[in-house]
């Protein structure tokens, strides 16, 4: 057994010396032309024999040694493959620090298969030789991936297969992505650099989704179509020459779901959240940068614009300039507080309007840009016209059907036998949302409470109801007082315009009968 193993050595050793020797005498002997010719042919054969073509993906690129994109996307996309492909696997935390992604380990290949076409990826790292003291061992390590296809397969993969993955890729991290709430609002305002406020962000785990908004099904779907479309509308906005942006205007009464629907759009189309606050934006430009921060796949949103500045009307805008300059005329004092208040917000109606028509062109990516209001009347027609604020959604008082979305949030019953009353008294009586869900709360963990929330919520209707009718008739009762009032005082018009008359046709025959004017 050692005299094979001996005899295996040495063939071994004669064999190396036996190639040294021949490229030796291959360099010395051959011209480099010669060489260069039998290196091509050589090359040929090997790929004849060897057809397999490996692409690398390093994960830093370029002088400056910036991360991939490509690196990412193929990560992402290999770690939804391997998790059900790959024999050995590395888990990372990721979002929440809760979550737990798995990918493929390093030197473990998988196959792909897209469009009937094989393709093999592996994950790699390779370590500098000369290893030097270092407090972060990794810092040195270089990852890459290589993918193997057939060389017949190479035009399919470079034009298509690999723009696959990247899109692919790209999808799943924006899924994996913790999404951000971000505000400029007072409290949390951070000022930057050049003074001002910026950013700051919290994490985005509003649990609303359109499933739990409280609507008119119809009117859901459609707004939900309405989403899509427009996410999934890159290429028709290029072609049609309009900048990628939507904007959105909820109006309706308080707790009919306005900001709901906001987070409920942001959870179903994946996109961070900008709660720009008004009001504690200093002038147009500020408003401008605050903007033009913002990322891609985002939706702004400026609650209650109708409070926020005064962006009623341009007119009325003017109007109350001038009454304030004739004010600053009289009182020092009550000018100067005047001027402080204009200070704190010099953004304008205008200012606004330029910047969702103009600098949007821009900016690359999609944004929504949404705006509740409590009173869509109040409002400057220029701000809300279509084209700035392309749809219009009214956020509503609770109906039947978006009761029955309630109970089943809150209760999860789909039918009960006091429903019928409940219909119809949400038919006749105006109750929000989040009234209504207020009263679905008292249920405890006990199933016989549902029927104790129903008759509570009854209770509430007929309350509300008989409130309603109170104020109805009071105001039908104040009308009707004023009415007469403008009634009476029409008929002393009347009465007086008549003795003044009287009074005049008596002094002209005095002055007829004795020639004296008094
Ligand atoms: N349509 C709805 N579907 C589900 N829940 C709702 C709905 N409307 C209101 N609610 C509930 O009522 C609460 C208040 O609603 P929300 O803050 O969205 O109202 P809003 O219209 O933004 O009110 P405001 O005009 O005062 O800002 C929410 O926490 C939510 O639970
Ligand atoms: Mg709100």
């Amino acid at each position: 057994m050692m005299m094979m193993k001996g005899e295996m050595w040495s063939n071994l050793g004669s064999t190396m010396a036996a190639i040294m020797f021949t490229y030796a005498m291959f360099r010395q002997y051959f011209p480099p032309q010669v060489q260069d010719y039998i290196f091509r042919y050589s090359k040929k054969l090997s790929n004849l024999l060897y057809p397999y073509i490996h692409v690398t993906f390093d994960e830093y690129t370029g002088e400056r040694m910036k991360k991939s994109e490509a690196f990412s996307a193929i990560q992402n996309y290999l770690s939804d493959k391997s998790s059900s492909n790959a024999k050995r696997l590395k888990a990372d935390v990721i979002k929440d620090s809760q979550s737990l992604v798995l990918s493929m380990d390093y030197n473990e290949e998988i196959t792909d298969e897209f469009d009937g076409v094989k393709l093999w990826w592996s994950a790699n790292r390779s370590t500098p030789k000369t290893q030097q003291f270092s407090f972060y061992p990794a810092a040195d390590e270089k990852r890459f991936y290589v993918l193997k296809f057939h060389k017949r397969d190479r035009e399919f993969v470079t034009g298509t297969y690999l723009k696959h993955v990247m899109k692919e890729g790209k999808a799943i991290a924006a899924d994996n992505r913790q999404r951000r709430l971000y505000s400029n609002g007072a409290g949390q305002s951070f000022h930057g650099p050049r003074g001002g406020t910026t950013w700051t962000h919290v994490s985005f785990e509003h649990p609303a989704t359109f499933e739990t908004l409280a609507m008119d099904e119809k009117k859901k779907k459609e707004i939900k179509k309405d989403l899509l479309k427009f996410s999934n509308g890159k290429d028709y906005y290029a072609k049609v020459g309009k900048a990628w942006k939507r904007g959105y205007l909820l109006y309706g009464p308080p707790g009919t779901g306005k900001s709901t629907m906001v987070a409920a759009m942001a959870n179903f189309l994946n996109y961070d959240v900008y709660d720009l606050e008004l009001t504690t934006v200093k002038n147009n430009v500020e408003l401008r940068r605050l903007l033009i921060e913002t990322s891609n796949k985002s939706i702004i949103v400026i609650e209650d614009i109708d409070c926020s500045l005064d962006l009623t009307g341009q007119r009325e805008g003017k109007k109350k300039k001038k009454e304030e300059k004739s004010e600053e005329g009289t009182d020092p004092i009550s000018a100067m507080s005047k001027n402080e208040e204009r200070k704190e917000s010099e953004v304008t109606l205008s200012g606004l309007l330029n910047f969702i028509d103009g600098i949007w062109s821009a900016c690359g990516g999609e944004r929504i840009i949404v705006f509740t209001t409590n009173h869509v009347e109040k409002l400057d027609p220029a701000l809300i016209r279509r084209g700035r604020m392309d749809k219009h959604i009214e956020m509503s008082y609770c109906r039947f059907e978006a009761f029955k979305v309630l109970a089943k949030n809150y209760l999860d019953i789909d039918s009960h036998p006091l429903f019928g009353e409940i219909e119809r008294l949400l038919g006749e009586t105006d109750m929000t949302p989040a009234d209504v869900a207020e009263n679905l709360m008292l249920k405890s963990d006990d199933d016989e409470e549902d029927e104790a929330c129903l008759e509570s919520l009854i209770e509430a209707l007929k309350a509300a109801k008989e409130e309603a009718r109170k104020k109805a008739e009071e105001e039908a009762r104040l009308l009707k007082a004023e009415k007469e009032e403008k009634e009476r005082e029409e008929a002393e018009k009347e009465q007086s315009g008549k003795e003044n008359g009287k009074l005049e046709a008596i002094s002209a025959q005095e002055v007829k009968e004795n020639g004296v004017v008094h």
